[in-house]
Parts: C-alpha cells; sequence; structure tokens
C-alpha cells in the first residue's frame, strides 16, 4: 500500500471528517426536540434543523470520497499484490509446486486476496468510523451525565469482552468451511482439466460422489458455525438491547430530561451499534490476518534465480558439452527414495546421446536435472567443465529446448505457441520454422493459417501435429542443447516420418540428449546409455551394446522385435 500513502492518508482523512461529524448527529436531534426552545420555537428549531441538514450533507459528501479513495488504493495495492505473487509463484522452484496441489493453491490464492479486498474497501474504514464513535460518543457522554455514563460502562464493556471472545470462536469456523470449500474446488478444477480421463474413465459418477462428500462437509461446518453465530447475534441483541432499557430506566430514575435522555440514548445506540460491528469487524480483521499470513508464507519462500534474458553473456554461451560426475538424486519430496546413484556419463559438443531403460529407470529425472529443475543431491553436472550450479540459471535453461513426450499447447493461436520459443519470432521466422519441423504443410491448409486457434491445451489438433508445433517451437529456440523425450504412443507410419525427419533436422549441429523409444534414433545415437534403478548398466553405440548376449539393452530391443 505504501505507493499509495498519499491517496490512503486523505481518505483517511475524509473517513475521520465524516465520522466526526456523525457524532453530532444526536447532539442535534436532542437540541431539536427541546421544549426549552419553545420561547424561540421557530428559531431554535430552525438553527438545529439546518445545522442536522449540514451535517447531513457534509457526511455524504466527505463518505462518497473516502470510499472512491479507498476503493482506488484497494484495487491498485490488489493489482500489485497479485502481480508480486503471481511473478513469485512463478519463480518457485519445482520443488514447491511437488509438495502442493495446484488447483488448492490457486483458489486459496483467490480467497485470500478477496477477503484483503474487503478488508480494505470496508472492514478498515469501519474499524476506525467505530473506534470513533465509540471514543467520541463516551466523552460526550461522560460531559451529559458521567453517573448515567458510568451506569452504561458498567455494562458494555462486559459484553464487549464477550463478544470478541465469540468471534474469536467463530473465526475458527469460518477458516475450516474454506479450507473444505478450497478442497471441493480442487475436485473441479482437477476434474475439469482432465475431464477426458474422467469420460474415458466414465467416473462421472465417482467424481460426483466425491464432489458431494466435499461439499457437504463444508456445509456440514458451515451449518455448525451458523448456530454460533445465530447465538453470537441473539446475544448482541439481547444484551444490547436489555442495556438501553436499562440506560432509560436508569435516566428516568436520576431524573434527567426529555431531550437530554433522547441525545443520551442515541448515543448508547450509536457507541452500543459500534461496539457490536467492532466485534464483527474484529473476526474480519483477524481473518484477514489469517489470509495475509498464508500470502506472506508464499512469499516467503525462497524462489530460483531467475533472471529476464535479451542476450547470453559471452562466458555463459555454451557450447554443448555435458558432465554427469557420480550424480545421486533422490526427490525433495521422498527424501528415502535413492533415485540416481553414482551416475557418470560424458556427452561431447554435437553428440546425440540415447537414454534408454526401463519404466521408472530416471531418465526424465536425468533431464529435470539438465535442465535443473532441481539439483543433485551427491556428485556434479558440468556443462563445458564448469559446474551446472555457477552459471545462471535463465541462461542456462535459455540454451536448452524441450520437445516432450506430452505436448503442452497454450489455448491460444498455433502462432502464440510457436512464439513460445522465441517471444519476438517473425510471422516468416515462423513460417520457416514450421518448415523445417515439417509442420507448415498442415498449417497452411487451416483456413486461418497461423492464426489457427488450437483449443484448449491443444485440443482441436491431431497427436502427430502437436509434435511438430512443440518441435517448431525448439526450431525457433534454435538452443545449444535438445533435449528430446520421444512419444511413446504409435503415430501412423505417414506422421511417425514427418515427426522422426523434422527430428532428425532438428538434432543438427547441436547437442542432444533423447529419451529414446525408437529403435531409428536408438540406432543413429552416437551413444547410447542404458538406465536401470537408477544407475547406468551399459554404455556404447548400437552396435556394440547389441554385442552383450546377455545385456540389458539386448533384451530391451529384442523385446521392441517381439512386438
Ligand atoms: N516428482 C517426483 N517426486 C518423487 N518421485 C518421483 C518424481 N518423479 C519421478 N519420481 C520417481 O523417480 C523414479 C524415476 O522416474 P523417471 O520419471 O525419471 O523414470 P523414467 O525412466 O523417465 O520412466 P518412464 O520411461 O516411465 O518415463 C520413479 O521411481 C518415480 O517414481
Amino acid at each position: 500500500m505504501k505507493p499509495f500513502w498519499a491517496e490512503f492518508t486523505l481518505g483517511m482523512l475524509f473517513l475521520l471528517v465524516s465520522s466526526s461529524a456523525g457524532l453530532a448527529f444526536p447532539q442535534l436531534l436532542g437540541d431539536l426536540v427541546d421544549p426549552k426552545n419553545h420561547d424561540v420555537l421557530f428559531q431554535g428549531m430552525n438553527r438545529a434543523g439546518l445545522l442536522l441538514v449540514a451535517v447531513l450533507v457534509g457526511q455524504s459528501i466527505f463518505s462518497f470520497f473516502r470510499i472512491v479513495l479507498f476503493v482506488n488504493v484497494t484495487e491498485k495495492t490488489l493489482a500489485a499484490l497479485r502481480q508480486t505473487i503471481y511473478s513469485h509463484l512463478i519463480k518457485l522452484p519445482m520443488k514447491f509446486f511437488l509438495e502442493r496441489r495446484v488447483g488448492e493453491l490457486s483458489s486459496r490464492i483467490s480467497s485470500d486476496i478477496s477477503l484483503l479486498q474487503e478488508t480494505f474497501t470496508t472492514t478498515l474504514a469501519e474499524f476506525i468510523r467505530q473506534i470513533i464513535l465509540v471514543i467520541g460518543g463516551i466523552i460526550i457522554l461522560l460531559i451529559t451525565s458521567w453517573q448515567l455514563t458510568a451506569f452504561m460502562l458498567a455494562i458494555f464493556p462486559i459484553m464487549m469482552v464477550i463478544a470478541v471472545f465469540f468471534g474469536k470462536f467463530i473465526r475458527e469456523f469460518s477458516k475450516e468451511v474454506q479450507e473444505e470449500v478450497a478442497a471441493s474446488n480442487t475436485v473441479v478444477e482437477e476434474t475439469l482439466q482432465g475431464i477426458l480421463n474422467v469420460k474415458a474413465f466414465a467416473n462421472e459418477y465417482f467424481e460426483i460422489a466425491r464432489y458431494r462428500v466435499r461439499t457437504n462437509a463444508a456445509a456440514r461446518i458451515g451449518m455448525k458455525g451458523g448456530k454460533f453465530r445465530g447465538a453470537f447475534s441473539s446475544f448482541i441483541i439481547l444484551g444490547i438491547f436489555g442495556a438501553l432499557v436499562a440506560v432509560i430506566w436508569r435516566g428516568v430514575a436520576i431524573g434527567m430530561t426529555t431531550p437530554s435522555l433522547i441525545s443520551f440514548v442515541l448515543y448508547s445506540v450509536f457507541i452500543g451499534g459500534s461496539v457490536a460491528g467492532l466485534a464483527e469487524v474484529y473476526t474480519n480483521l483477524q481473518r484477514s490476518i489469517g489470509a495475509t499470513e498464508h500470502l506472506l508464507e508464499i512469499l516467503d519462500e525462497p524462489e530460483e534465480d531467475i533472471t529476464e534474458v535479451h542476450t547470453i553473456a559471452p562466458e555463459n554461451q555454451l557450447d554443448g558439452q555435458i558432465s554427469f560426475r557420480n550424480l545421486s538424486f533422490h526427490y525433495p519430496s521422498r527424501p528415502d527414495l535413492q533415485i540416481l546413484q553414482d551416475v557418470s556419463f560424458e556427452v561431447y559438443a554435437d553428440q546425440k546421446v540415447a537414454l534408454v531403460g526401463p519404466s521408472g529407470a530416471g531418465k526424465s529425472t536425468i533431464v529435470s536435472l539438465l535442465l535443473r529443475l532441481y539439483d543433485g543431491v551427491g556428485g556434479e553436472i558440468l556443462f563445458d567443465g564448469r559446474d551446472n550450479r555457477t552459471i545462471p540459471l535463465s541462461e542456462l535453461r535459455t540454451q536448452m529446448a524441450v520437445v516432450p513426450q506430452d505436448v503442452f499447447l497454450f489455448g491460444g493461436t498455433i502462432a502464440e505457441n510457436l512464439a513460445y520459443g522465441k517471444p519476438d519470432a517473425t510471422p516468416e521466422e515462423m513460417e520457416e520454422a514450421a518448415r523445417k519441423a515439417n509442420a507448415w504443410e498442415f498449417i497452411q491448409r487451416f483456413p486461418l493459417g497461423l492464426n489457427t486457434v488450437v483449443g484448449e491445451r491443444g485440443i482441436q489438433l491431431s497427436g502427430g501435429q502437436r509434435q511438430r508445433i512443440a518441435i517448431a517451437r525448439a526450431v525457433l529456440k534454435n538452443p545449444r542443447i535438445l533435449i528430446l523425450d520421444e512419444a511413446t504412443s504409435a503415430l501412423d507410419s505417414e506422421s511417425e516420418k514427418l515427426v522422426q525427419d523434422a527430428l532428425d533436422k532438428l538434432m543438427e549441429g547441436r547437442t542432444s540428449i533423447v529419451i529414446a523409444h525408437r529403435l531409428a534414433t536408438v540406432r543413429k545415437a552416437d551413444k547410447i546409455i542404458v538406465l536401470d534403478k537408477g544407475r547406468i548398466v551399459e554404455e556404447g553405440t548400437h552396435a556394440e551394446l547389441i554385442g552383450l548376449d546377455s545385456g540389458l539393452y539386448r533384451m530391451l530391443s529384442d523385446m521392441q522385435f517381439a512386438s
């Protein structure tokens, strides 16, 4: 909020003025009905009436500007907060995302932020207004009749304490409800994102049941909380109104005049209302503090060292040589499960190296380590002989491109998806890249060409087309090191040939690491690294490895032929 302090202070000032003006209201109403003014009836009434009107007009004008100012400050603050949180979030290391469910995280953040919105626009103002009314009101009352005020105050503070205590208790409940709602939202988000799987497994009813359980749980807790809220509100009504009756009774008993009593009662109502409101505001503020703590927790997570890369410093330009030296690794989320053990290998610049091995052997993990999504636990990874931790992270990643097995496209157009490889690419460059990726032929057949919308996550394209878009993206990125995770799902032979051909072209003139499933790729590789259970078990060319009679590579390759 700091950058907008001037507007905020002005809003505060208006708030002070309009709230203080509100304090004059009961006094003026008392004057209005004062029989003391009977001799100069019209004069007296007119003056009080006019003053009242003036106070009301002044109050309404100040309130208007106060609200406008507060809303402005809030909106600007929240936009800044959203941007800060998002830019922090997106820079967090993979470790963070392994530990949380994304749906929960995003709904948590959005609910926490809307809570803050309410606080900044209304709760804070209410809080201050009520404090002014309570303190100002009490001072005026003390001047009017300290005995009666003392009597009233003997009742109110006790109720205030009870109300605050009660409010705190209710807050616990709303937190639980919020958590349950977030959990049920996770079901919605996950299943809508994976709608294809839900339908394919005919699991609609299963998901409906899962959602029902979650939402019913939220409702149950909500309803339980409702009882307490109801009791809270009854307590306030009984307490406040009971106190009022007592105050009037006492006022009459000590012989107060009617106009003074009217003012007194009105002040008491103001104070009573504000005290009740304060308890409510207090719970809201507590909730906002909770929300702020959540957000701060996220902000406290250490970021990856991500920087904006325009040009790569000459000393950080990779030549393409990679060495793994005695690398050991386990995922941060599962420290007791060793994934890679003592893995060492060399890849020379411009070599094509294939990683093969049974499922779960650790091939994708090696790719994650190359991208430095995680750091090794033991050993080191060197690029051109230099420890990867000494190369600026973003410059390192910028020089690599990954064509994953499961291509992820964004919901926009083909052009937007291609530009992900090079944000400032011109349409000509895109066309050239698409040609190299054997993608131009099908793109050009779409009536809108590069501006064709691919549908959410590329759903309107075929598997082979999506892969070729991913290849074109990598062509545009023109990386020093290319990482390919070959698709295991079979494409038809025509499409397969187009994809393979595009990949072959892409691999030329750069270091390529391929998680290989196809024989064609493996045969052409300069070196094949065979992994099993996180260790390198064989290493060599196709001809060398196929010669090892009881070797794992030989067995895998026999199996592929047999199928
Ligand atoms: N994020 C993760 N957190 C914890 N363990 C993981 C994580 N990702 C993978 N693993 C574990 O690491 C091991 C190696 O997985 P990896 O994905 O590297 O295998 P892979 O050789 O690529 O297998 P596939 O050919 O089936 O893709 C597996 O036992 C897997 O359960």
